[in-house]
């Protein structure tokens, strides 16, 4: 369990509180600059909180742990990484498998099922500079999981990816979601920020929704409903049901 206590970081984000447990895919979502950045970083471990804001993993301050104990606990995806020059696919895969003590056949099984999904085998070989932007993001993805697959990694516990749809075509987006349910299903809190609010609402067990740094609404995807979209996004949706599926689109 990850939880938040007034985490702040005056002029980007909170005072926020709240808790991602295990076993429970969040979203987040809000308008650019609305503090989803933020608040990832900070339930990374990657920062820190101003004034009395606090950040616990299973009752533990994430300033205590050592960059070791936070790489075996947690992973996260990154919004605009500068990726290594000359590296290859498979190496980049390998760097993911670090914290669990490099390359085992335990960790060739683990990306052996993340190869399928994410279309991997073709980017194995080739040199990530000559990558398309979302192959890129496919390989970034899969580092991450690897880092936290449980089958691999039993100190897992909370995994974090920072807008990993983006790039993405629409069937890797679908793939991406479905891993990170598949996750959030082992066991792990998962909790990844993403722009579109319709698939949020599909695969979220939990949506927070941020506005200026604040939490706007959190709560079940029933929480996202037209009036709230259009005070935090101002835009103007309509709602459409079909088999049990609410979808919203801008009225434009
Ligand atoms: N390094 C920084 N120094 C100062 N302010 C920053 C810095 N990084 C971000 N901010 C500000 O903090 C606020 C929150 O930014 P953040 O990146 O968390 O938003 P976001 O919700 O992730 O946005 P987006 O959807 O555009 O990625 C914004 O007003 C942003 O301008």
């Amino acid at each position: 369990m990850l939880e938040l206590e007034h985490f702040t970081q005056t002029g980007r984000v909170g005072p926020v509180s709240g808790a991602f447990a295990p076993g429970r895919l969040t979203l987040l979502i809000g308008p650019n600059g609305s503090g989803k950045s933020s608040l990832l970083a900070g339930a990374a471990g990657l920062s820190d909180s101003d004034g009395e804001g606090r950040v616990r993993l299973d009752g533990q301050a994430l300033s205590g742990f050592s960059l070791h104990e936070l790489a075996r606990h947690r992973a996260m995806l990154v919004q605009q990484t500068v990726l290594p020059h000359g590296l290859r696919g498979y190496e980049l895969l390998a760097l993911g498998a670090e914290p669990l003590g490099g390359v085992s056949a335990a960790v060739c099984r683990a990306i052996a099922d993340l190869a399928g999904p994410l279309g991997l085998e073709p980017l194995y070989a080739r040199q990530l500079n000559t990558l398309s932007g979302g192959e890129q993001q496919r390989l970034l993805i899969a580092g991450t999981l690897l880092q936290v697959d449980p089958a691999t990694n039993p100190d897992a516990r909370l995994l974090l990816l920072d807008e990993p749809l983006a790039g993405l075509d629409w069937h890797h987006q679908l793939a991406t979601l479905r891993l990170l349910r598949g996750y959030a299903e082992q066991g792990l809190a998962v909790v990844a920020s993403i722009h579109d609010i319709n698939l949020a609402c599909q695969y979220a067990d939990e949506i927070w929704c941020l506005h200026r740094g604040r939490l706007a609404a959190r709560g079940a995807p029933e929480i996202i409903t037209p009036a709230l979209i259009a005070e935090v996004f101002e835009v103007k949706v309509r709602v459409f049901e079909q088999d049990g599926r609410r979808i919203m689109l801008p009225e434009e």
